[in-house]
Protein backbone atom coordinates (compact mmCIF):
# COMPACT_ATOMS: atom_id res chain seq x y z
CA UNK A 1 0.00 0.00 0.00
CA UNK A 2 2.77 2.55 1.06
CA UNK A 3 4.71 3.71 -2.05
CA UNK A 4 7.47 4.03 0.29
CA UNK A 5 7.64 0.43 0.91
CA UNK A 6 11.23 -0.62 0.20
CA UNK A 7 10.35 -4.25 -0.58
CA UNK A 8 8.86 -4.66 -4.44
CA UNK A 9 7.56 -7.82 -5.91
CA UNK A 10 9.34 -10.89 -5.85
CA UNK A 11 6.94 -13.49 -5.63
CA UNK A 12 8.64 -15.23 -8.22
CA UNK A 13 8.90 -19.10 -7.63
CA UNK A 14 12.47 -20.00 -5.82
CA UNK A 15 13.80 -23.44 -6.34
CA UNK A 16 12.82 -24.82 -2.83
CA UNK A 17 12.09 -28.47 -2.08
CA UNK A 18 9.59 -29.99 -0.17
CA UNK A 19 9.88 -30.69 3.11
CA UNK A 20 8.21 -33.37 5.67
CA UNK A 21 7.62 -32.54 8.93
CA UNK A 22 9.25 -29.44 9.34
CA UNK A 23 10.23 -26.51 6.68
CA UNK A 24 13.35 -25.25 8.30
CA UNK A 25 14.97 -24.35 4.71
CA UNK A 26 12.05 -22.39 3.68
CA UNK A 27 12.18 -18.98 3.15
CA UNK A 28 13.91 -17.18 0.42
CA UNK A 29 14.75 -13.59 1.25
CA UNK A 30 13.21 -11.27 -1.54
CA UNK A 31 15.57 -10.07 -4.32
CA UNK A 32 18.27 -12.56 -3.65
CA UNK A 33 16.53 -15.66 -4.21
CA UNK A 34 18.99 -17.15 -1.37
CA UNK A 35 17.25 -19.61 0.53
CA UNK A 36 17.45 -18.56 4.02
CA UNK A 37 16.46 -20.39 7.34
CA UNK A 38 12.86 -19.90 8.57
CA UNK A 39 14.14 -18.62 11.72
CA UNK A 40 15.21 -15.65 9.85
CA UNK A 41 12.43 -14.73 7.97
CA UNK A 42 10.26 -11.62 8.33
CA UNK A 43 7.48 -12.74 10.58
CA UNK A 44 7.74 -16.73 11.99
CA UNK A 45 6.21 -18.45 14.75
CA UNK A 46 9.08 -20.71 15.70
CA UNK A 47 8.22 -24.07 17.06
CA UNK A 48 5.22 -23.30 18.84
CA UNK A 49 3.88 -25.44 21.46
CA UNK A 50 0.55 -24.48 23.17
CA UNK A 51 -3.02 -24.46 23.79
CA UNK A 52 -5.87 -22.85 24.91
CA UNK A 53 -5.68 -21.65 28.93
CA UNK A 54 -4.84 -25.29 31.26
CA UNK A 55 -6.07 -27.39 28.47
CA UNK A 56 -3.84 -29.56 26.45
CA UNK A 57 -1.14 -28.44 23.82
CA UNK A 58 -2.74 -28.20 20.56
CA UNK A 59 0.15 -26.94 18.93
CA UNK A 60 3.16 -29.14 18.81
CA UNK A 61 6.29 -27.95 17.41
CA UNK A 62 4.63 -26.01 15.00
CA UNK A 63 6.16 -23.38 12.45
CA UNK A 64 5.07 -20.83 10.23
CA UNK A 65 7.23 -18.02 8.61
CA UNK A 66 6.37 -15.00 6.05
CA UNK A 67 8.92 -13.12 4.39
CA UNK A 68 8.27 -9.28 2.54
CA UNK A 69 6.76 -9.97 -0.86
CA UNK A 70 5.49 -13.51 0.03
CA UNK A 71 1.91 -15.68 0.65
CA UNK A 72 2.51 -17.85 2.57
CA UNK A 73 -0.77 -20.14 3.41
CA UNK A 74 -1.50 -23.01 5.71
CA UNK A 75 -3.94 -25.24 5.04
CA UNK A 76 -4.54 -29.03 6.98
CA UNK A 77 -7.85 -30.70 8.11
CA UNK A 78 -10.75 -28.98 10.20
CA UNK A 79 -9.43 -29.04 13.35
CA UNK A 80 -5.90 -29.14 12.96
CA UNK A 81 -4.95 -25.89 14.80
CA UNK A 82 -4.97 -23.71 11.59
CA UNK A 83 -6.40 -20.47 13.35
CA UNK A 84 -4.54 -22.15 16.75
CA UNK A 85 -1.45 -20.96 14.78
CA UNK A 86 -2.26 -17.65 13.53
CA UNK A 87 -3.63 -16.91 17.52
CA UNK A 88 -0.10 -18.24 18.47
CA UNK A 89 1.47 -15.65 16.47
CA UNK A 90 -0.81 -12.60 17.34
CA UNK A 91 -0.17 -13.03 20.92
CA UNK A 92 -3.78 -14.92 21.97
CA UNK A 93 -2.18 -18.02 23.58
CA UNK A 94 0.15 -18.09 25.89
CA UNK A 95 2.97 -20.74 24.30
CA UNK A 96 4.35 -23.54 26.18
CA UNK A 97 7.61 -23.77 23.88
CA UNK A 98 8.52 -21.96 21.22
CA UNK A 99 9.38 -17.93 20.10
CA UNK A 100 7.21 -15.74 17.81
CA UNK A 101 9.52 -12.72 15.99
CA UNK A 102 9.01 -9.88 13.86
CA UNK A 103 11.45 -8.17 12.08
CA UNK A 104 14.22 -9.64 14.18
CA UNK A 105 13.15 -9.29 17.62
CA UNK A 106 11.51 -11.68 19.83
CA UNK A 107 7.91 -10.69 20.17
CA UNK A 108 6.64 -14.04 22.62
CA UNK A 109 5.68 -11.64 25.15
CA UNK A 110 4.12 -9.15 23.49
CA UNK A 111 0.55 -8.87 23.89
CA UNK A 112 -1.85 -8.57 20.90
CA UNK A 113 -2.07 -4.90 21.09
CA UNK A 114 1.84 -4.11 21.49
CA UNK A 115 2.06 -6.68 18.41
CA UNK A 116 -0.66 -4.14 16.16
CA UNK A 117 1.95 -1.39 17.37
CA UNK A 118 4.77 -3.35 16.45
CA UNK A 119 3.03 -3.35 12.92
CA UNK A 120 1.08 -7.11 12.78
CA UNK A 121 -2.41 -6.45 10.84
CA UNK A 122 -4.67 -9.61 12.18
CA UNK A 123 -7.91 -10.09 10.63
CA UNK A 124 -9.92 -13.09 12.33
CA UNK A 125 -12.05 -15.98 10.79
CA UNK A 126 -15.23 -14.39 12.75
CA UNK A 127 -16.65 -10.89 14.07
CA UNK A 128 -14.02 -9.02 12.19
CA UNK A 129 -16.31 -5.81 11.51
CA UNK A 130 -18.38 -3.71 13.15
CA UNK A 131 -21.22 -4.32 11.63
CA UNK A 132 -24.08 -1.24 12.77
CA UNK A 133 -20.69 1.07 12.07
CA UNK A 134 -20.67 2.26 8.93
CA UNK A 135 -18.31 0.88 6.28
CA UNK A 136 -16.21 3.70 6.64
CA UNK A 137 -16.36 3.83 10.19
CA UNK A 138 -15.24 0.26 9.69
CA UNK A 139 -11.64 1.50 8.43
CA UNK A 140 -11.64 4.45 10.75
CA UNK A 141 -12.07 2.42 13.77
CA UNK A 142 -8.39 0.32 11.75
CA UNK A 143 -6.50 3.58 12.52
CA UNK A 144 -6.91 3.70 15.79
CA UNK A 145 -3.42 3.60 16.30
CA UNK A 146 -2.61 6.45 14.38
CA UNK A 147 -1.89 9.45 15.04
CA UNK A 148 -1.47 11.09 11.55
CA UNK A 149 -3.57 11.79 8.69
CA UNK A 150 -4.70 8.48 7.45
CA UNK A 151 -6.69 9.60 4.17
CA UNK A 152 -4.71 8.77 1.97
CA UNK A 153 -4.41 5.12 3.13
CA UNK A 154 -8.22 5.05 3.05
CA UNK A 155 -7.93 6.37 -0.30
CA UNK A 156 -5.56 3.74 -1.40
CA UNK A 157 -8.12 1.31 0.03
CA UNK A 158 -10.80 2.49 -1.69
CA UNK A 159 -8.68 2.22 -5.24
CA UNK A 160 -8.00 -1.32 -3.69
CA UNK A 161 -11.66 -2.12 -3.09
CA UNK A 162 -13.80 0.21 -5.42
CA UNK A 163 -16.80 -1.27 -3.86
CA UNK A 164 -16.35 0.04 -0.73
CA UNK A 165 -16.33 3.53 -1.67
CA UNK A 166 -19.52 3.15 -3.31
CA UNK A 167 -20.81 1.92 0.23
CA UNK A 168 -18.96 3.94 2.25
CA UNK A 169 -21.97 5.56 4.35
CA UNK A 170 -24.05 2.06 4.30
CA UNK A 171 -23.61 -0.19 7.50
CA UNK A 172 -21.55 -3.03 7.23
CA UNK A 173 -24.05 -5.36 8.65
CA UNK A 174 -25.61 -4.67 5.05
CA UNK A 175 -22.68 -5.84 3.03
CA UNK A 176 -22.37 -9.51 1.20
CA UNK A 177 -20.13 -11.30 2.54
CA UNK A 178 -17.38 -10.82 0.14
CA UNK A 179 -17.94 -7.48 1.02
CA UNK A 180 -17.45 -7.47 4.32
CA UNK A 181 -14.31 -9.41 4.22
CA UNK A 182 -13.00 -6.97 2.02
CA UNK A 183 -13.96 -4.16 5.13
CA UNK A 184 -12.18 -6.44 7.46
CA UNK A 185 -9.26 -6.80 5.22
CA UNK A 186 -9.09 -2.84 4.57
CA UNK A 187 -9.82 -2.04 8.36
CA UNK A 188 -6.32 -4.09 8.92
CA UNK A 189 -4.56 -2.27 6.14
CA UNK A 190 -5.45 0.54 7.83
CA UNK A 191 -3.18 0.52 10.16
CA UNK A 192 -0.05 0.15 7.40
CA UNK A 193 0.84 -2.98 8.90
CA UNK A 194 4.41 -4.65 8.27
CA UNK A 195 2.74 -8.14 7.95
CA UNK A 196 -1.02 -8.98 7.28
CA UNK A 197 -2.44 -12.68 8.97
CA UNK A 198 -5.45 -13.44 7.80
CA UNK A 199 -7.94 -16.51 9.14
CA UNK A 200 -10.00 -17.64 6.21
CA UNK A 201 -10.12 -14.68 4.00
CA UNK A 202 -12.72 -16.40 1.65
CA UNK A 203 -14.89 -18.52 4.49
CA UNK A 204 -18.29 -18.05 2.74
CA UNK A 205 -18.06 -17.20 -0.19
CA UNK A 206 -18.68 -18.07 -3.92
CA UNK A 207 -15.74 -19.41 -6.08
CA UNK A 208 -15.72 -15.89 -8.03
CA UNK A 209 -16.00 -13.86 -4.95
CA UNK A 210 -12.94 -15.89 -3.67
CA UNK A 211 -11.28 -15.31 -6.91
CA UNK A 212 -11.18 -11.49 -6.43
CA UNK A 213 -10.43 -11.69 -2.79
CA UNK A 214 -7.40 -13.63 -3.69
CA UNK A 215 -6.39 -10.92 -6.44
CA UNK A 216 -6.81 -8.68 -4.15
CA UNK A 217 -4.65 -10.11 -1.39
CA UNK A 218 -1.46 -11.02 -4.63
CA UNK A 219 -1.79 -6.47 -4.98
CA UNK A 220 -1.07 -6.24 -1.77
CA UNK A 221 1.10 -8.71 -1.24
CA UNK A 222 2.72 -7.12 -4.30
CA UNK A 223 3.40 -4.01 -2.52
CA UNK A 224 5.72 -5.76 -0.32
CA UNK A 225 3.45 -6.48 2.73
CA UNK A 226 3.89 -10.13 3.69
CA UNK A 227 0.55 -12.14 4.14
CA UNK A 228 0.56 -15.29 6.22
CA UNK A 229 -3.23 -16.70 5.94
CA UNK A 230 -5.24 -19.59 6.52
CA UNK A 231 -7.47 -21.18 3.92
CA UNK A 232 -9.96 -23.71 3.67
CA UNK A 233 -9.75 -24.01 -0.19
CA UNK A 234 -6.65 -25.40 -0.14
CA UNK A 235 -6.09 -26.22 -3.40
CA UNK A 236 -7.21 -22.61 -4.67
CA UNK A 237 -5.14 -20.98 -2.20
CA UNK A 238 -1.81 -22.95 -2.74
CA UNK A 239 -2.17 -21.68 -6.34
CA UNK A 240 -1.33 -18.37 -5.02
CA UNK A 241 0.88 -19.31 -2.57
CA UNK A 242 4.76 -18.51 -2.27
CA UNK A 243 4.76 -21.31 0.27
CA UNK A 244 2.53 -23.51 1.92
CA UNK A 245 2.04 -24.95 5.35
CA UNK A 246 -0.01 -28.29 5.74
CA UNK A 247 -0.64 -28.86 9.37
CA UNK A 248 -1.96 -31.80 11.06
CA UNK A 249 -3.13 -31.88 14.86
CA UNK A 250 -1.13 -29.45 15.84
CA UNK A 251 2.14 -30.11 13.90
CA UNK A 252 4.09 -29.15 10.77
CA UNK A 253 3.11 -32.52 8.24
CA UNK A 254 4.07 -30.80 4.77
CA UNK A 255 5.78 -27.26 3.67
CA UNK A 256 6.92 -26.21 0.37
CA UNK A 257 6.06 -23.93 -2.00
CA UNK A 258 2.55 -24.00 -3.22
CA UNK A 259 3.54 -25.65 -6.49
CA UNK A 260 5.69 -28.27 -4.99
CA UNK A 261 2.87 -28.79 -2.50
CA UNK A 262 0.21 -29.30 -5.55
CA UNK A 263 2.78 -30.98 -7.19
CA UNK A 264 3.19 -33.21 -3.97
CA UNK A 265 0.67 -36.90 -4.54
CA UNK A 266 0.37 -37.56 -1.16
CA UNK A 267 -0.51 -33.66 -0.69
CA UNK A 268 -2.87 -34.24 -3.16
CA UNK A 269 -4.40 -37.73 -2.28
CA UNK A 270 -4.69 -36.65 1.54
CA UNK A 271 -4.90 -33.19 1.51
CA UNK A 272 -6.44 -32.00 -1.75
CA UNK A 273 -9.41 -34.07 -3.03
CA UNK A 274 -7.04 -36.53 -4.82
N1 LIG B 1 -10.98 -21.14 22.33
C1 LIG B 1 -10.67 -22.43 22.40
N2 LIG B 1 -10.57 -23.07 23.58
C2 LIG B 1 -10.26 -24.38 23.65
N3 LIG B 1 -9.99 -25.15 22.58
C3 LIG B 1 -10.07 -24.58 21.38
C4 LIG B 1 -10.42 -23.20 21.21
N4 LIG B 1 -10.41 -22.91 19.89
C5 LIG B 1 -10.08 -24.05 19.27
N5 LIG B 1 -9.87 -25.05 20.14
C6 LIG B 1 -9.49 -26.44 19.83
O1 LIG B 1 -8.24 -26.42 19.15
C7 LIG B 1 -8.22 -27.41 18.12
C8 LIG B 1 -7.78 -26.76 16.83
O2 LIG B 1 -8.78 -25.81 16.45
P1 LIG B 1 -8.53 -24.72 15.33
O3 LIG B 1 -9.74 -23.86 15.27
O4 LIG B 1 -7.23 -24.09 15.54
O5 LIG B 1 -8.44 -25.66 14.04
P2 LIG B 1 -8.51 -25.26 12.52
O6 LIG B 1 -7.47 -26.07 11.83
O7 LIG B 1 -8.43 -23.80 12.36
O8 LIG B 1 -9.94 -25.80 12.15
P3 LIG B 1 -11.03 -25.33 11.06
O9 LIG B 1 -10.45 -25.64 9.72
O10 LIG B 1 -12.20 -26.22 11.37
O11 LIG B 1 -11.30 -23.87 11.28
C9 LIG B 1 -9.58 -28.05 18.09
O12 LIG B 1 -9.51 -29.28 18.78
C10 LIG B 1 -10.45 -27.07 18.85
O13 LIG B 1 -11.47 -27.74 19.54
Amino acid sequence: MSGSNPYQDDRGNKDRTITREGGAELGAHPGTGKVMATSEAFLVGDSMTGGYGKGPDILHDCTVAVNPGEIAVIVGPNGAGKSTAMKAVFGMLDLRQGSVRLDGEDITDLSPQARVVRGMGFVPQNSNIFTSLTVEENLEMGAFIRTDDFSGTMAQIYDLFPILKQKRNQAAGELSGGQRQQVAFGRALMTQPKVLMLDEPTAGVSPIVMDELFDRIIEVARTGIPILMVEQNARQALEIADKGYVLVQGANAYSGTGKELLADPEVRKSFLGG
